[in-house]
């Protein structure tokens, strides 16, 4: 549904946020991109969403522009607005009912009402995963999604985004740290490494979902993604 043809992001001549990025997106796919620090994953998901128009090569998508929501390390939702309002954010209100049915989906159901300020991080985040899929996107961008969560709370919203996509699913790209979440979520870990970034390898994760965390095989894939980024000691 998305081909990337040798894309690179340049800042100025000597710059460049990642280069010569390929990438075939098939429907209803999980891609992760795992990295260093640096090496570009964010800048990549602004050029995906169409937020960073100055790259070079090709982005070709099938359907002329494809819905794209988005969810971030932080869930960015408008302090003044309810846990409703926020869902709905950016609406003409014709999504109500959509916006209702995705807060009990997301386990906040009865707490339509609340102020960001009155909600746990991971509740937080709850509205954001809600936000990111009010319009039945397309493309399903994460930026860290989880990353400023503690571990437990973490665990349980890769849980709700599994059971999500089980219902609903969304071609989606995850850039993550974490190399268990990229293994336990995705069907394809493209990974990243070098200033500016490049794609070093891509790893097919062929294992159904869900998956056991402590699984021999996901096991064995993780040495070889610490290794391909030069974290082993051996
Ligand atoms: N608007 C910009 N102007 C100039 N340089 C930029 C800009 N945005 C990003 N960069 C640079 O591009 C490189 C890649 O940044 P990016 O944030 O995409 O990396 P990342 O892999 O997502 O990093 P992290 O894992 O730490 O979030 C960095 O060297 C960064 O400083």
């Amino acid at each position: 549904m998305l081909a990337v043809e040798k894309v690179s992001r340049w800042f100025d001549e000597k710059k460049a946020g990642f280069q010569h990025v390929n990438l075939q997106l098939t429907k209803g796919e999980v891609i992760g991109v795992l990295g260093t620090s640096g090496c570009g994953k964010s800048t990549f998901l602004r050029v995906l969403s169409g937020l960073d128009e100055g790259y070079e090569g090709r982005i070709h998508s099938k359907k002329k522009n494809p819905s794209i929501g988005m969810m971030f390390q932080e869930p960015r939702l408008m302090p003044w607005l309810t846990v409703f309002e926020n869902v709905l954010f950016g609406d003409d209100g014709s999504k109500k009912k959509e916006a209702s049915e995705l807060i009990d989906i997301v386990g906040l159901g009865g707490f339509e009402n609340h102020f960001p300020k009155d909600l746990s991080g991971g509740m937080a985040q709850r509205v954001a995963i809600a936000r990111s899929l009010l319009h039945n996107p397309d493309l399903l961008m994460l930026d860290e999604p989880f990353s400023a969560l503690d571990a437990f709370t973490k665990l349980q919203l890769q849980e709700l985004l599994l059971s999500i996509w089980e219902t609903k699913p969304s071609t989606s790209i995850l850039v993550t740290h974490d190399i268990d979440e990229a293994l336990y979520l995705c069907d394809r870990i493209l990974i990243m490494r070098g200033q500016p970034g490049e794609v070093e390898s891509e790893l097919v994760v062929d294992k159904p979902k869900p998956r056991h965390r402590g699984d021999r095989d996901l096991a064995d894939m993780k040495e070889e993604i610490l290794k391909e980024l030069d974290f082993t000691n051996d």
